[in-house]
């Protein structure tokens, strides 16, 4: 069973994508019934003929018992300039939900959604205690994909033609998209770029501009934690770049943020090295410097 805990605009598209590839029974679970057994009744009409699942919504917190992966997507609120503008009643909320998941399904793989993202992968895995590569942040994938979107429409080139992109560190301003290891069609993305400040500032700030459009995104992500439950759930290995709590992984400990992980059914299985260039390896160290000093905002 996948449980969903905060069946909102994101949660509910990660139940909708689930339950309509038919992939295991889906429980939706929100602090407020109404909305977990309404939108679970609207997803259910998405169940294939050929299924043999069913999606249910609860605010009872037992009912997670014997999931095999949870996600959160639960928040307390919106946030207009800044993933971590509600940063201590988030942490608040993910502890809660921490204790609950170690009392009821201690050995589900946990992905995370819910922003400031490292900073709840963090206090998710220290308040649960759940091994660290068991709990996994989902979100360097999706601006992985925005990545790779922004150099496709730099380009006017195909996606299929971009080999290699991806974003690490913070899910936030700090982020850092790896240009140096990109080829497109074959060749490298620095003969075909003036310089990175361009598509550097359309990824951290692709947020803010679809804001201008609509009021939050929801489609990305869903379908980038499908990818991850997909593979979990169908034991096929994938590599991704993911927030976890590190343990001297490039140079870092006691923060949790983007890095390339192998994940198999267990959750991840290893931490991935790869070559940055200098300029790439001092962002990565400002981002987790950023992301350490918001934990530590939580401590003092
Ligand atoms: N990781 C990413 O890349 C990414 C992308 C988009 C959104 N997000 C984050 O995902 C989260 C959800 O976004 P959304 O647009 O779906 O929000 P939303 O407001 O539509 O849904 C959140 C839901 O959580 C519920 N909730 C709050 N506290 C709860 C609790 N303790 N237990 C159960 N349910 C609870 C609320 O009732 C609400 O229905 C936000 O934190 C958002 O910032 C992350």
């Amino acid at each position: 069973m996948i449980s969903i805990v905060g069946s909102g605009r994101v949660g509910t598209s990660i139940g909708f994508l689930c339950v309509s590839n038919g992939l295991d029974d889906v429980l939706l679970v929100n602090r407020d019934k109404r909305k977990a057994i309404g939108e679970a009744l609207d997803v259910a009409s998405a169940i294939p003929e050929n299924s043999k699942f069913t999606i249910r919504g609860t605010d009872d917190y037992s009912q997670i018992s014997g999931s095999d992966i949870v996600v959160i997507t639960a928040s307390v609120g919106v946030y207009m300039k800044d993933r971590t503008e509600n940063i201590v009643l988030q942490v608040r909320m993910i502890k809660e939900i921490a204790q609950k998941i170690k009392q009821y399904c201690p050995s589900a793989v946990v992905l995370i959604v819910s922003n400031p993202l490292d900073v709840l992968t963090y206090f998710f895995q220290k308040e649960s205690t759940i091994p660290r590569f068991k709990v996994i942040g989902i979100a360097s994938s999706l601006d992985t994909s925005r990545f790779r979107y922004l150099i496709s429409e730099t380009l006017s080139v195909p996606q299929s033609s971009i080999s290699n992109a991806i974003v690490l560190g913070e899910h936030g301003d700090s982020m850092v998209p790896v240009f140096s290891r990109v080829t497109v069609g074959g060749n490298p993305l620095f003969s075909m770029i003036d310089n990175r400040d361009t598509i550097t500032d359309g990824v951290r700030n692709y947020w803010k501009k679809l804001r201008n459009f609509k009021s939050r995104s929801q489609f990305g992500i869903a379908k980038n934690t499908f990818d991850v439950i997909d593979s979990i759930v169908h034991k096929k290995e994938i590599i991704i770049p993911a927030s976890v709590v590190l343990q001297g992984e490039y140079g870092e400990s006691d923060v949790a943020m983007g890095v390339p992980v192998k994940i198999n059914q267990n959750g991840i299985s290893e931490i991935q090295k790869i070559k940055l260039d200098d300029t790439e390896s001092s962002s990565l160290k400002k981002s987790s410097v950023k992301i350490r000093n918001d934990i530590q905002s939580i401590h003092t």
